[in-house]
């Protein structure tokens, strides 16, 4: 696509939804998911974090908390889901036990009622994302603020691979911030 019909944000956010709702319909889907779980597992497994900021999925994501639900023990470090505030646009984590969770944020979002951490490395849902780790969400600002506040926390997204957006289609906006690395079915980018 050329500078000159390159979508607005909220067209390219629209058009990415759609290919994404799409995608979790379709057959791929069961194969996709057990692929990112195994990929997900090998970059986590590498970067050893001392507490790890998941989510709980909200419409067609894949839903990375679900690979620890339950965990047998086998997780050496603390897990943490995010608390958004929907007025103030602003999130936190809570430490997560693992349990499924009985709690909902502002934005209806499954979380937990643990006291607010810090993680070190935190999974961040993509709705649209570039080679260079340019990330595009749901529009609310949330992760960018969160990652903004907190510089040195390692960003891993996550988002199927139909999300990816060419380089030339995305403008990043100084507020946004890139991501260490984006994790799909296909692999690292
Ligand atoms: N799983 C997950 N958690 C996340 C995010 C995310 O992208 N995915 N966020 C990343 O920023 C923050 C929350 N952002 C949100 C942005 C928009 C809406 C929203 O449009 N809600 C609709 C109802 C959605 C539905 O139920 O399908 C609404 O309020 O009308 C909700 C949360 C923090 N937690
Ligand atoms: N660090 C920040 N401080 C203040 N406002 C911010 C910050 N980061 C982003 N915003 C505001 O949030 C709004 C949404 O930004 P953007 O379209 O990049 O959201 P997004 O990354 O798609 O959303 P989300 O992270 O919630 O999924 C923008 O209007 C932007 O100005």
């Amino acid at each position: 696509m050329s500078a000159s019909t390159r979508l607005t944000r909220p067209a390219l956010r629209a058009q990415l939804l759609a290919a994404r709702e799409r995608f979790a319909a379709s057959a791929e889907v069961s194969a996709a998911t057990e692929a990112i779980a195994r990929e997900l597992r090998q970059v986590i497994d590498r970067l050893e974090p001392e507490c790890l900021g998941l989510y709980w999925a909200m419409r067609s994501e894949f839903n990375a908390a679900s690979l620890w639900i339950d965990d047998k023990g086998d997780t050496t470090f603390p897990l943490a889901l995010p608390f958004a505030r929907r007025e103030a646009r602003q999130m936190h984590y809570r430490l997560w036990d693992g349990q499924a969770p009985r709690l909902k944020d502002e934005c209806g979002i499954a979380t937990s009622d643990g006291a607010e951490v810090v993680p070190d490395v935190v999974l961040v849902p993509c709705v649209g994302f570039t080679a260079s780790g340019y990330r595009l969400g749901y529009g609310g600002g949330y992760f960018d603020r969160w990652l903004a506040a907190h510089p040195h926390v390692t960003a891993v997204g996550v988002a199927w691979s139909v999300g990816l957006v060419a380089d030339a289609d995305f403008t990043p906006e100084p507020h946004d911030q890139p991501l260490a690395c984006v994790v799909t079915e296909r692999g690292v980018a």
